[in-house]
């Protein structure tokens, strides 16, 4: 990644003079059912790549997740909501068209706000956003990242977190409790209702898009392991992925600011 280099601010982005060749971020995606171990995948990958010490607008990977993207919810939803009948497991609770601008932009090299969201209230935090910029390595997990065919296209590389229903159930259940404010019915009444026939309606299905499926998830080390190796590999400056990534644009857009 281009390092220093004086840059003027545009809408969000930092126009660098003089640098044409400028990796663009390499994008994992990461789906697979709820409480399968997706973010607990990305931040043993994180940590092992060395970045949970970095200052937030230096680090080389970031994570991002699609819980940020579920659209507002109405005012007639918003009770539903909090009884577990509304719908989150279904496409049509995602902005996919946010997310593809948001993925789109960092590929571009743009630096991206996202808004964050609040699983206790079941919406976004007011005037909490978050400024991503265009890591080397940026991890998009979430349950429906493989669902729309624009957004798929755009990874690099995809994995899969495969994990036994029963043991996601279970601990869908307890971090529910202990983290997302939900009561124990509430939780079995939604997983049985909604959560469950939208998995194998709309998650399951985009397993056959992974690249690399992880059995076990976060358990599975020697699959982190290998995961790892790779991505290192690929961001060696010499690396034939490394100059594939390389923009042969004069007028590149880069936004992290080192
Ligand atoms: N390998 C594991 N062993 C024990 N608990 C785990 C493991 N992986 C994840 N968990 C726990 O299960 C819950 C769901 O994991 P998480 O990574 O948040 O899943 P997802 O991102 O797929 O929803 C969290 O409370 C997490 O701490
Ligand atoms: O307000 C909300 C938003 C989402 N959910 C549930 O969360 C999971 C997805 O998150 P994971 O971290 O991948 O489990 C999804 O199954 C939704 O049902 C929610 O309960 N409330």
């Amino acid at each position: 990644m281009a390092s220093s280099g004086k840059g003027d601010q545009t809408q969000g982005a930092v126009r660098v003079n003089g640098f044409n060749d400028v990796p663009k971020p390499f994008l994992i995606g990461v789906g697979g059912g709820t409480a399968s171990g997706k973010s607990t995948v990305c931040s043993k990958i994180m940590t092992e790549l060395g970045q949970n010490e970095i200052d937030q607008k230096q680090k080389q990977v970031v994570i991002i997740s699609q819980e940020s993207f579920y659209y507002p919810l109405s005012s007639t939803d918003e009770p539903r909501a909090s009884r577990g009948q509304y719908n989150f497991d279904h496409p049509s609770a995602v902005d996919d068209e946010l997310i593809l601008r948001t993925l789109s932009d960092l590929k571009c090299g743009k630096a991206v706000k996202i808004p964050e969201y609040d699983f206790v209230t079941h919406s976004r935090k007011p005037d909490a956003w978050r400024t991503v910029y265009p890591a080397d390595v940026i991890l998009f997990e979430g349950i429906l990242v493989f669902y729309f065919k624009d957004i798929r296209e755009l990874f690099d590389m995809k994995l899969f977190v495969d994990t036994d229903a029963d043991t996601r159930l279970s601990r869908r259940v307890v971090r529910d409790i202990e983290e997302r404010g939900r009561d124990l019915d509430q939780i079995l009444h939604q997983y049985t209702s909604l959560v469950k026939p939208a998995f194998e309606e709309f998650c399951l299905p985009t397993k056959k898009y992974a690249d690399v499926i992880i059995p076990r998830g976060a358990d599975n080390t020697v699959a982190i392991g290998l995961i790892v190796q790779h991505i290192e590999d690929l961001l060696k400056p010499n690396s034939n992925l490394c100059a594939k990534r390389l923009r042969h644009n004069s007028d590149s857009l880069v936004s992290r600011p080192h």
